[in-house]
């Protein structure tokens, strides 16, 4: 659960204001988890805004998400430090931020725009809270798009030649910009096992499927193939096993005979679109907790 770069920042009036904070944890399950973390947040001075939990009978393990502000000033910093101790007791992953720090986010995509399109109108009107340093794309299509939005553009040709310099460009931009989250907004190119594993749980792609059916580069072909009535799209973190990662978010539109493969194609982007904002929303938020191969989403 990688948090975002910017919430280390120390907040610019240096009088410590009042803050709203995220507590997102996974643990071994057991009595006495919830009792802890919410005497720790009276005894800093702390307010459930939200709180949601799940306890997964399966794998045994305990997921939580606390949405809380504090009346007087409060240094996120200090807030880490004083959870460490119950973070021990109880065995647990957790991040603590500020609700409010945009996640850095650099978007990927190839020659569909649509995608793009939808992420950087919900950005321009502050319906998703990030920032976008960069757009990288292997082709310039999206060049002109990027630009009317006020944002950095880079090129990035991939050729099987090229691959590997293109990847290694990809994480300088990164590392350069910082980036907390790379979505892959119809980026039609196979990242490596190594970026996978460097960018593991904070890459997102959008799959034009309704997986686990048709992956690969051409589901609509498949799904109009196969007759499908349903056509539909999978977000789902990016790792090495194509269109294999913990899906974060999912819907379907009805399509029936009449729909022609370009058809389907048409009707499937809205789709794709509203469901890739939602799961970078959802990430963005800190409502997306892995779960081995499947994720917790606290919506
Ligand atoms: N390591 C991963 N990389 C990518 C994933 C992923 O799940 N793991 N998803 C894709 C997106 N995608 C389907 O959602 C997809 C994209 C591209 C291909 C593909 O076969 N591409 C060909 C080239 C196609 C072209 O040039 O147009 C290839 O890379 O050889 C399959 C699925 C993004 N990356």
């Amino acid at each position: 659960m990688p948090v975002p770069s910017s919430s280390n920042a120390v907040s610019p009036n240096a009088s410590m204001p009042a803050g709203d904070f995220v507590l997102v944890l996974d643990c071994p399950d057991r009595p006495g988890i919830v009792h802890a973390v919410s005497a720790f947040l009276l005894e800093h001075g702390g307010n459930i805004l939200e709180s949601q939990q799940f306890g997964d009978v399966d794998t045994g393990r305990f997921f939580m998400r606390i949405d809380f502000v504090t009346a007087g000033p409060t240094l996120v910093e200090q807030l880490r430090a004083d959870f460490v101790e119950i973070a021990a007791r109880f065995q647990m992953r957790y991040e603590l931020w500020d609700a409010e720090a945009p996640y850095r986010t650099l978007i990927m995509v190839s020659k569909h725009l649509h995608c793009l399109n939808d992420l950087l109108f919900r950005h321009s009107t502050g319906a998703l809270q990030i920032d976008i340093p960069v757009v990288v794309s292997n082709h310039p299509d999206a060049e002109a798009l990027v630009r009317s939005y006020g944002l950095d553009f880079a090129h990035v040709p991939v050729t099987p030649e090229t691959k590997p310099a293109a990847e290694a460009e990809l994480l300088r931009l990164v590392k350069e910009h910082d980036v907390d989250l790379v979505v892959l907004a119809r980026y039609m190119q196979v990242l490596s096992d190594d970026l996978c594993r460097e960018l593991s749980g904070r890459a997102i792609n959008i799959h034009h499927s309704f997986l686990p059916s048709f992956k690969g580069a051409k589901p609509y072909h498949q799904a109009y193939d196969r007759g499908v009535k349903l056509v539909g799209a999978t977000a789902h973190y990016v790792t090495g096993d194509l269109d294999e990662g913990p899906i974060i978010e999912q819907d379907v539109i009805r399509v029936d005979h009449n729909h022609t493969r370009e058809q389907l194609v048409a009707a499937g982007r809205d789709v794709e679109a509203q469901v890739l904002s939602r799961a970078v929303r959802w990430h963005s938020e800190s409502r997306v907790l892995l779960n081995g191969h499947r994720t917790v989403v606290f919506r």
